[in-house]
């Protein structure tokens, strides 16, 4: 059966790149984990080969058969159709011990929707996944990796990097050219490790740090100060602002975690009087 364009569907050949992406996952026999579209089951038959339990959520009805057909012999494996934006798979599992709360996921995930999966398996600031994964490897498109792992003022750091690393620290495991697919992708790919950081908040309001980057993100390379002036008198951020060592020509691009965190924190609440003082 051809690989279909609409579901993000590029097999996965490469054995090197196979024991590289189970490797990073650290399995232990006792695992529960997670697939992401098993597809026609490359990776998942070394994942079966390792853990206990192994849940597969796949889109494609068409290659549900196989799956089946394949590996469903294995006690260990747990194949459920479904788009993993939509299904709820925990509730599908909830009354099946051995693939309940899988600790880890691994998978190749459809580059089309990866934004959607990360915010389905991680949360957002504001209401981060509980409990947390420990870790996740995914095989996502390069440029996403490069977002999500770079560090303050480096040309791919930006809103993505923050909301993400907020939550999970990121690390790259491997490159992966288009030639390790079939059929290639156009793009070059990059394996990621992340683990969730357990801490339950460092942010004493995290509804507020998001409204606080959405607004620092507004307007792309202008600076920071200015995209905030809807928000906060000009006293407030130059005060802010040198509480936490950040330049005034400062671009949101160039803070760090803790600045952002700390700019949360000194700023409060946006209130009408603050902007406009004589109203
Ligand atoms: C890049 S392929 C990876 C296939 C296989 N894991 C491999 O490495 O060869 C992505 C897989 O995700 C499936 N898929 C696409 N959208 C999905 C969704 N919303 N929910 C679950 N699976 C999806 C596709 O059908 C395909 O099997």
């Amino acid at each position: 059966m051809p690989a279909r364009k609409r579901f993000g569907q590029h097999w996965l050949r490469s054995e090197a790149i196979l024991d590289r992406i189970v490797a990073a996952a650290e399995l232990r026999p006792s695992d529960r984990v997670l697939e992401i579209g098993p597809g026609r089951g490359a990776l998942t038959q070394r994942l079966l080969a390792a853990v206990d339990g192994l849940v597969a959520v796949e889109l494609d009805r068409d290659l549900i058969g196989q799956l089946q057909q394949r590996f469903g012999q294995a006690e260990n494996f747990c194949l459920l159709e479904g788009d993993i934006l939509q299904l709820d798979w925990t509730a599908a599992i909830a009354d099946r011990p051995r693939f309940a709360n899988p600790s880890k996921v691994v998978a190749n995930i459809p580059y089309n929707i990866t934004g959607p999966i990360l915010q389905s398996l991680l949360g957002t600031i504001a209401q981060p996944r509980r409990p947390a994964f420990e870790r996740l490897v995914l095989l996502v498109q390069q440029e996403v990796a490069d977002r999500l792992c770079a560090t303050p003022g480096q040309r791919a750091y930006g809103a993505l990097s923050v909301r993400v690393q907020y939550l999970a620290s990121c690390e790259r495991v491997c490159a992966v050219p288009p030639k390790s697919f079939s059929p290639p992708p156009k793009v070059q790919s990059t394996v990621i490790c992340l683990k969730p950081r357990p801490w339950p908040q460092v942010c004493n309001n995290p509804g507020r740090l998001e409204k606080l980057l959405n607004q620092g993100f507004s307007a792309k390379r202008k600076m920071l100060r200015n995209n905030l002036k809807s928000l906060y008198s000009s006293e407030q951020i130059e005060a802010a602002f040198a509480a936490h060592q950040i330049a005034p020509e400062a671009r949101a691009e160039t803070l760090s975690i803790d600045q952002w965190i700390g700019l949360c924190t000194d700023l409060g609440d946006p209130t009408d009087s603050a902007i406009n003082p004589t109203a």
